[in-house]
C-alpha cells in the first residue's frame, strides 16, 4: 500500500510520519502493559506500597502515549484531506484531463463518480484509522511479547511462535478479499450507471409503454450486486474462520503452558497472573484485524482503481506544436478499432476547406468514430488525420480544441443561465460578443419565450430546455467560439417545424465560412452539402455531390429513394435560406 501511494503521490506523502507516531503510540502502550508486571507481582504479594511507583510510572507513560496519538491522529484528519483525498483527487483530475475524451464511456465514468463519491472518505481514512489499525495489531502485540520475556522466555515463545501461522492467515484472507471487493465495486458502478439510465429514461420507457423492460435493466443490476457480495462473504468467510482459528489456539496453548508451568512450579502465580492478562492484550488487537481487514482491503481496492485511471495512457503532446494555417481536413489511409476490430478501415478522404461535407450511412458505418478522430478522442492505429496539411498529433491538444466546436443535441448544459451556458465556449467574450451569438443562432427567441427571460435556470443537464432548444445552445457555443472547423451531429429525432426551421437556418449562417462535417440524417442538409461522403462497414463507398451519386445510381441512390419514399420529405431548399 505505501509503494502504491508512493507511486501516486510521492514519497513526501506523509505516510511515514503518521506510522512513526503511531508506532511510537503503540510502543508507549505497550509500555504500559509491560510495566503492570510489576503492578501486579506486587498487588498479588500484598504490596501495595511498592505497586504506588510503577502505578505512577504507567500513568506517565498512558498519558505521553494518548498525546502521541492525539497528536498523530490531529495530523492524520489534516494530511487525509489535503494529501490523501484531495491530493489524490487532484492527481487524477490532472492526469483525466489529458487522457483521450473516448476513454470517457458509461462505464468509466460510473466507475470514475463511485471513487469520487465513495473512494474519497475511504482514501482519507488511510493515514488516520488505517494506518493506526495496522499499526495497534502489529506494535501492541510485539511489545507485550517482549514485555513477556522478562516474565518467563518459554510463554513469551509460545505467544511469538504462532505469529507466522496467523500472518499467513491474515494473507489468504486479505488475498480472497481484494478480487472480490473488486468485483463488489464493479458491480455497484453498473448499478450507479443502471439507476441514473433508468431515472433518466423513464419519459421514453413509460410513453413506449415498457417500464417493466426499464425496471429489468435495474433489476438485473441489483441482482448482480447482490450476488456479488454473497460472493464475497462465501468465498472470505473460511479464510477469516481460519484466521480466528490460529489466534484462539495461540491463546489456549499460553494458557495450557502456563498452567503447565505453574503446575510443575517453574513459575510463581503472580507470574502466571501478569502473563495471562498480557495475553489478552497480545490476542484482543489480532482479532480485531478480521474487522480490520475490511477497511484496509477497501483502500488497497481504491488505491487500485486510482492506479488503473493514471495509467490510462494520456494522449501524446508535441515537444514542438505545429500551427495549422488552412483548414482544409484529410484522412490519409487511416484504420481505427475501439478493440481488435476494426471499424475504419483504410479510409482515404477530404473535407475541403470552407465547404459543408454530410456523411451519410446505414447506422454502425463509422460516421461518429470518423468525426471524432479528427478531435482526437481516440489516436488513429494507422495513416494520419490532417488539418491544413499538420498531423492533428502535432498541433497539440489545446489548440486543436480551439479551431473546433463540436455541435450536438447531446450537449450538456450546467444548472445556469442560458447565457452562462452559452459564454462557457469562451469566458472571456465580451457581453456583445455573446449576444450576437445569442442572436446568430436564432437563441434569443427561446430566451424571450422563458419565464423569467435571460435568467430562468435551465436545470440540471438543460433538462428544463426542448432537444431543438438545447441545440440552439451548441450553436450559440459554435457562433461564440468563432472556430473554423465545425463538426455537427444533427438529431436524429425529429424537431418540430419552428425548430428545425431556426436551427437550419442558424446552422447554414454557422457553415459560411468554415469548413463543416456534419453527420447527416435530414435528407435537407445531405442534399444541401457540398459533398456527401457514403460510408459502410467503415470503409469510404461513395463520394460527390447529390446529383452526381443520385446520378451515379449506387448505394446513396437507393438510400436517398428509400429514406425520401419513407418519411416523404419534400426536398425544396438549397444551401442559402
Ligand atoms: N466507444 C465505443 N467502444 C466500442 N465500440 C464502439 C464505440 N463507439 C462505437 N463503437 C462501434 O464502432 C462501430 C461504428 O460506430 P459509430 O458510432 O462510429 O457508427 P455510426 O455510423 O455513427 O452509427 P449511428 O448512425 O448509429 O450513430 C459500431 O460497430 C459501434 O458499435
Amino acid at each position: 500500500m505505501i509503494r502504491g501511494l508512493d507511486e501516486i503521490l510521492g514519497r513526501d506523502n506523509g505516510m511515514r510520519g503518521q506510522i512513526v507516531g503511531f508506532t511510537l503510540a503503540g510502543i508507549l502502550e505497550g509500555v504500559v502493559f509491560a510495566l503492570m508486571i510489576p503492578i501486579l507481582k506486587a498487588v498479588v504479594r500484598g504490596d501495595y506500597g511498592a505497586a504506588i511507583p510503577w502505578v505512577v510510572s504507567a500513568a506517565l507513560v498512558a498519558a505521553a502515549c494518548g498525546a502521541v496519538r492525539w497528536i498523530a491522529e490531529n495530523r492524520a484528519y489534516r494530511i487525509g484531506i489535503e494529501r490523501f483525498a484531495g491530493g489524490i483527487m487532484h492527481r487524477l483530475g490532472e492526469h483525466l484531463v489529458q487522457i483521450p475524451l473516448g476513454w470517457f464511456s458509461k462505464a468509466n465514468r460510473g466507475a470514475f463518480t463511485r471513487l469520487v463519491t465513495e473512494g474519497t472518505a475511504i482514501l482519507m481514512s488511510i493515514p488516520g484509522m488505517i494506518v493506526a489499525q495496522l499499526v495497534t495489531v502489529t506494535v501492541t502485540p510485539a511489545t507485550v511479547a517482549i514485555a513477556v520475556l522478562f516474565v518467563d522466555w518459554r510463554l513469551s515463545f509460545a505467544m511469538v511462535v504462532f505469529v507466522p501461522l496467523g500472518i499467513r492467515a491474515y494473507r489468504n484472507v486479505q488475498r480472497a478479499v481484494v478480487p472480490e471487493y473488486e468485483a463488489i465495486g464493479k458491480s455497484e458502478s453498473e448499478l450507479a450507471s443502471r439507476v441514473v439510465e433508468y431515472a433518466q429514461a423513464q419519459q421514453v420507457l413509460r410513453s413506449a409503454g415498457k417500464s417493466d423492460e426499464g425496471w429489468n435493466r435495474l433489476d438485473e443490476a441489483l441482482v448482480s450486486n447482490r450476488d456479488a457480495h454473497l460472493q464475497e462473504i462465501g468465498s472470505v468467510d473460511k479464510y477469516l474462520l481460519r484466521f480466528m482459528i490460529v489466534v484462539q489456539v495461540a491463546f489456549l496453548a499460553v494458557l495450557a503452558l502456563a498452567a503447565l508451568l505453574v503446575t510443575t512450579g517453574s513459575i510463581d502465580t503472580a507470574s502466571v497472573i501478569v502473563v495471562l492478562v498480557l495475553a489478552v492484550r497480545f490476542v484482543e488487537p489480532m482479532q480485531m484485524l478480521a474487522g480490520f481487514g475490511e477497511g484496509i482491503s477497501l483502500a488497497r481496492v481504491s488505491l487500485g482503481s486510482v492506479r488503473e485511471m493514471i495509467d490510462v495512457p494520456v494522449l501524446a503532446e508535441p515537444e514542438v506544436p505545429k500551427e495549422p494555417t488552412s483548414y482544409d481536413i484529410r484522412f490519409d489511409s487511416v484504420s481505427f478499432g475501439y478493440g481488435p476490430d476494426r471499424v475504419i478501415r483504410s479510409v482515404s478522404l477530404e473535407f475541403p476547406e470552407s465547404s459543408v461535407t454530410a456523411l451519410v450511412g446505414p447506422s454502425g458505418s463509422g460516421k461518429t468514430t470518423l468525426v471524432r478522430l479528427i478531435s482526437r478522442f481516440w489516436d488513429v492505429d494507422e495513416g494520419t488525420v490532417s488539418i491544413g496539411g499538420v498531423d492533428v498529433r502535432d498541433i497539440g491538444t489545446r489548440a486543436l480544441m480551439s479551431r473546433i466546436s463540436t455541435v450536438s443535441q447531446q450537449v450538456y448544459l450546467f444548472d445556469g443561465t442560458i447565457v452562462e451556458n452559452v459564454r462557457l465556449a469562451r469566458p472571456d467574450a465580451t457581453e456583445s460578443e455573446v449576444r450576437r451569438a445569442v442572436v446568430d443562432s436564432r437563441l434569443g427567441e427561446v430566451i424571450d419565450r422563458l419565464p423569467s427571460g435571460e435568467e430562468t435556470r435551465v436545470g440540471e443537464g438543460g433538462s428544463l430546455l426542448s432537444g431543438g432548444e438545447r441545440q440552439r445552445v451548441s450553436i450559440a457555443r459554435a457562433f461564440l467560439k468563432d472556430t473554423p472547423i465545425v463538426l455537427l451531429d444533427e438529431a436524429t429525432s425529429a424537431l418540430d417545424g419552428e425548430n428545425e426551421v431556426a436551427i437550419t437556418e442558424a446552422i447554414h449562417r454557422l457553415a459560411r465560412g468554415r469548413t463543416v462535417v456534419v453527420i447527416a440524417h435530414r435528407l435537407s442538409t445531405i442534399q444541401g452539402a457540398d459533398h456527401i461522403v457514403f460510408l459502410e462497414g467503415g470503409t469510404v463507398e461513395e463520394v460527390g455531390s447529390h446529383q452526381d451519386l443520385i446520378a451515379h445510381g449506387g448505394k446513396y441512390s437507393d438510400l436517398w429513394a428509400e429514406r425520401s419514399g419513407a418519411e416523404g420529405w419534400r426536398i425544396d431548399r438549397a444551401r442559402e435560406p
